[in-house]
């Protein structure tokens, strides 16, 4: 069950920019605590759509719902700025609804009225599924499709053929509908245009297709821009798309109630060391709860896995080369609860991009300063992999404990997208990043990147970004005795896993997840009780398996117990007696069984399973 969202929401801290309107929604006589305890029915929604967001469980409205709600309600253009996990979804799909649904009371004729464009295909996805969670109780009345280059542009035309009232797209394909595909998508009786992650459309390498939509977009309609952050490419946006009028800005920052948020921490170690903590903090529950593991590239994903699997640790991928299918169900079945580690490689691997991180880094040192006459951006060519694939960013990944940046990402905004997978929706989470330092580093047997000769640097600008936001990286360090003790098991692990078994294991994994994707889904579908057949966290034993490493001997275990590492109950958690293996007793007799600990071989609660929400 959700939590209720943000409590002790604070009013805005938001600040007028010189060049515009400020909102103005609290200029009301209403009372900062009055907007506090705001109901969704108190925003002025349609009660269909009220009742629905009842059934998601969702009590109160978060503040970026608040905020702009009402305005776009108003037919304000907004453009918001809200941080990663704050509800900016339903923030514009509620109004956008709402304006549909008044719209339809008084002429029924079908037109496509809203326009969402979002950077992947996976936000398009997330975004459909909430629109329909949020017309469950208005269906007949509200139409929404989903554009992928998955479909056929004989589906697409199709799909389009009946005039659906929301199109959820990206740019691309867009794009391609209102100028190719015998104009499908007809945008003249457009009266909504929303930007989703504004700030990554842009990067995305989207600048032509927007700048040609811009175009094809009638003059006048309301236009929603939302984001995570605000830098010059939004900026450039807003001057493709607001013309000479001024949106509302919405910059909204706010401070984290105790026990929510984001939990920061940084170790330093070399390469190897990366493995044998990663080992570590498994083999001995350090983490509680489900956790997204961040590497560099696809070929890391598949190392770290097969290291996984030395140990019996179960674990699922994704990574830009799957199937869009395959990525889409991990993600359902990971927010199902099945799975318990995700090990992902982020979008730098589809944009292959150390240069725009070098952009970046100007931004990220910049935003939140006036801007300068933005660069135009050049348009951007995805390396390989699928361009409309990003993981870290925008996907409301659920319930995650930590997100573990085995490999640090190229840029502070990545970072910020990444941590941005855990602590959501007013839920605390951790954060821990491993990082190379210079006197430590070198060019490792199994490193495939070079990109640790950096980390320090990246580490400082991602620290400052962070204290722009009043939030502070802390230092953690592992205890060496502890961890000393596991290095001949992870030097072991290492040399099974060989270049040669990594690109097996990527071919086996891409072929089986292929056919997963294709041939088996319909049979999943009529037969859902054999599911297990599409599971994503099987082994794919390309490595030699080492049986002994999947058990760890007592003299291996630390003697006094784990320390409290964090003081929340999530994330990396304390233990005060170490819960030994299943039929293994303790001093005193008695079986290791305590509450808030799970029972049997540590290594084997990694095993995916569903658990009981
Ligand atoms: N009012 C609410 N009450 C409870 N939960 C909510 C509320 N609004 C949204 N949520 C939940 O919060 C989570 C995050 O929402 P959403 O994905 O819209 O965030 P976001 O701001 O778009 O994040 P990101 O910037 O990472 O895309 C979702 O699981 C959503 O269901």
């Amino acid at each position: 069950m959700k939590r209720k969202l943000n409590e002790n929401d604070v009013p805005t801290s938001a600040e007028p920019e010189a060049d515009t309107q400020m909102a103005n929604a609290e200029a009301t006589t209403t009372t900062a605590t009055t907007e506090e305890e705001a109901t969704f029915a108190d925003l002025g929604l349609d009660a269909r759509l009220v009742q629905a967001v009842a059934q998601q469980k969702f009590l109160k409205p978060t503040l970026v719902q608040r905020k702009a709600i009402p305005l776009a309600l108003d037919g304000k253009d907004v453009l918001c700025k809200a941080k990663t996990g704050s509800g900016k979804t339903a923030a514009y799909v509620l109004p956008v609804l709402a304006g549909i649904l008044k719209k339809k009371s008084v002429d029924s004729t079908a037109a496509t009225t809203a326009l969402i464009l979002v950077p992947t295909r996976e936000l398009a996805d997330q975004v459909f599924k909430s629109i329909e969670l949020f017309s469950a109780f208005c269906a007949k009345d509200v139409r929404a499709v989903k554009l992928t280059d998955k479909l056929t542009d004989a589906v697409q035309r199709s799909l389009l053929s009946t005039c659906p009232d929301i199109v959820i797209s990206t740019p691309a394909r867009a794009w391609h509908n209102v100028n190719g595909n015998s104009s499908a998508l007809a945008l003249d009786k457009l009266s909504y245009l929303i930007l989703d992650e504004a700030d990554l459309l842009l990067s995305y390498g989207y600048s032509e297709d927007l700048e040609s939509l811009s175009w094809s977009i009638p003059k006048g309609i309301q236009t929603i821009m939302m984001s995570a952050t605000l830098t010059t490419e939004v900026d450039s946006l807003k001057k493709i798309f607001y013309r000479d009028q001024q949106p509302t800005l919405l910059d909204l920052e706010e401070p984290d109630a105790e026990g929510e948020g984001v939990t920061q921490l940084v170790t330093k170690c070399g390469e190897d060391e990366k493995f044998l903590l990663i080992y570590v903090i498994f083999k001995l529950q350090l983490v509680k709860g489900k956790c997204i593991i961040f590497v560099a590239d696809i070929d890391r994903c598949y190392r770290l896995k097969l290291y996984f699997e030395q140990f019996g640790i179960r674990s699922c991928i994704l990574n830009s080369e799957l199937p869009v299918n395959s990525r889409i169900h991990v993600v359902e079945e990971f927010n199902r609860n099945v799975y318990d580690i995700i090990i992902a490689s982020d979008e730098k691997e589809v944009l292959g991009n150390e240069e725009k991180a070098e952009e970046e880094q100007e931004e990220e040192e910049n935003e939140g300063e006036p801007k300068e006459e933005s660069r135009p951006k050049k348009k951007r060519k995805a390396a390989k992999g699928d361009v409309e694939y990003g993981v870290s960013r925008g996907i409301d990944f659920k319930n995650v404990a930590a997100v573990i940046n085995f490999d640090l990402p190229t840029s502070a905004s990545s970072y910020t997208h990444r941590i941005g997978r855990t602590a959501r929706a007013g839920r605390a989470g951790m954060a821990l990043s491993f990082v190379v330092p210079q006197d430590l580093y070198r060019k490792h047997i199994h490193t495939s990147i070079a990109s640790s000769e950096k980390d320090e640097k990246i580490l400082a600008r991602i620290t400052k970004q962070q204290a722009k936001k009043g939030k502070e990286i802390k230092p953690y360090n592992f205890n060496k005795d502890q961890v000393d003790a596991f290095r001949y098991r992870m030097n072991d692990a290492l040399r099974a896993v060989t270049k040669v078994a990594i690109r097996e294991a990527r071919t086996r994994e891409l072929r089986q997840e292929l056919l997963k994707s294709e041939k088996l889904k319909r049979y999943f579908e009529e037969n859902p009780s054999e599911m297990n057949h599409l599971r994503h966290d099987g082994e794919l034993r390309t490595a030699r398996q080492q049986a002994h490493l999947k058990h760890v001997p007592d003299y291996l275990l630390p003697k006094e117990g784990r320390q409290a590492l964090t003081a929340g109950d999530i994330g990396f958690v304390p233990l005060k007696k170490f819960d030994r293996r299943a039929g293994t007793k303790r001093k005193g007799g008695k079986r290791g069984a305590k509450a808030g600990v799970r029972k049997g071989d540590p290594l084997k609660t990694f095993k995916a399973r569903r658990k009981t929400k």
